[in-house]
């Protein structure tokens, strides 16, 4: 039986910020299996910062959860819940033993009653194991510190700051709503600060009158040359990300 895929594609005119007329629903008639080969429906789409970057010619590029309808792979029966760099696309053919991209390969992931697989997306996937591993290892930690956390109400920031909490730091959050200042503060931060309509210098003197000793950056841009002028001396400053600028046509090699 042919299985067709629904894959969604960039047209080529792609500048500043994304458009709805950028993406274009296609259909593609996969192969039949081969040895090692996994046909792959996909449950949840990833949707990441990096793709307005690293978008490679048409094709989006992203992580998905998906679930193994036909296989080829022992390791890999029907049924099973995966997560693998497919893009944007329904289905997908995929051979378990080559590496894809930056040499990530299809990976099995445990289906735990009453959690979202989408998790795996999220503070279970790559946002999170950056955000615990640049946290912990990056950053130098203390009890008692300051830290700072840009995009704090996102994949990376949300959990960066209850990591903050969980090693005792003061942690202040930066959001750009209301809302997430509120969903922030219920995930613990200690203070939030809305960049849309507070003056975030004098909230930051407000919240940590001798200033910051951990900035995790998720931004740059303008918010952070504010944060930057306020870190202690001895401060760290972990540049993650900085979202503020992929829009810029000159940042951007998207199509
Ligand atoms: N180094 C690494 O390995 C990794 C780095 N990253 C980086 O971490 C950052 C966060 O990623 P992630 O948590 O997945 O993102 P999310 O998609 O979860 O959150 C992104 C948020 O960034 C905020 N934002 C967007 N534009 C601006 C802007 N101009 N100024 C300030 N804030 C803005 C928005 O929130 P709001 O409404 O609050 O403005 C938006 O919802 C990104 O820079 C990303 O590239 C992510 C994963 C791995
Ligand atoms: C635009 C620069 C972004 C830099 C920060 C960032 O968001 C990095 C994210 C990577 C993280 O370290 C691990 C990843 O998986 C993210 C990038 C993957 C890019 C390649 C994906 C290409 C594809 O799927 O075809």
């Amino acid at each position: 039986m042919v299985t067709m895929a629904k894959v969604w594609r960039l047209s080529d005119s792609f500048h500043g910020l994304p458009r709805v007329e950028n993406f274009v629903l296609t259909e593609e008639e996969l192969p039949s299996l081969s040895s090692k080969d996994v046909l792959i429906g996909a449950v949840y789409l990833s949707l990441d910062p990096y793709f307005r970057v690293f978008s490679s010619g048409k094709n989006l590029p992203g992580e998905q959860v998906g679930r193994v309808l036909d296989s080829k792979s022992a390791e890999y029966p029907v049924g099973s819940l995966v997560c693998v760099h497919a893009g944007w696309r329904s289905h997908s053919v995929i051979n378990v033993t080559k590496p894809r991209s930056y040499g990530t390969k299809v990976v099995k992931i445990v289906d735990v009653s009453g959690v979202s697989p989408s998790l795996w997306l999220g503070a279970a996937g790559m946002p999170g194991v950056t955000a615990f591993m640049a946290f912990h290892n990056k950053c130098h930690p203390k009890p008692g510190e300051v830290i700072v956390v840009s995009s704090a109400a996102g994949a990376v920031g949300s959990v960066v700051g209850q990591l903050a909490k969980l090693k005792g730091l003061t942690v202040i959050g930066i959001a750009g709503s209301n809302e997430k200042c509120q969903y922030i503060k219920d995930l613990g931060f200690d203070h939030a600060i809305n960049y849309k309509m507070d003056d975030i210098s004098s909230s930051l003197d407000t919240a940590s009158p001798s200033g910051v000793d951990i900035y995790f950056d998720n931004v740059g841009g303008n918010i952070s040359n504010t944060v930057n002028s306020k870190m202690k001396s001895h401060g760290r400053v972990l540049d993650c990300g900085s979202i503020s600028t992929y829009n810029d046509d000159s940042a951007s090699q998207g199509h």
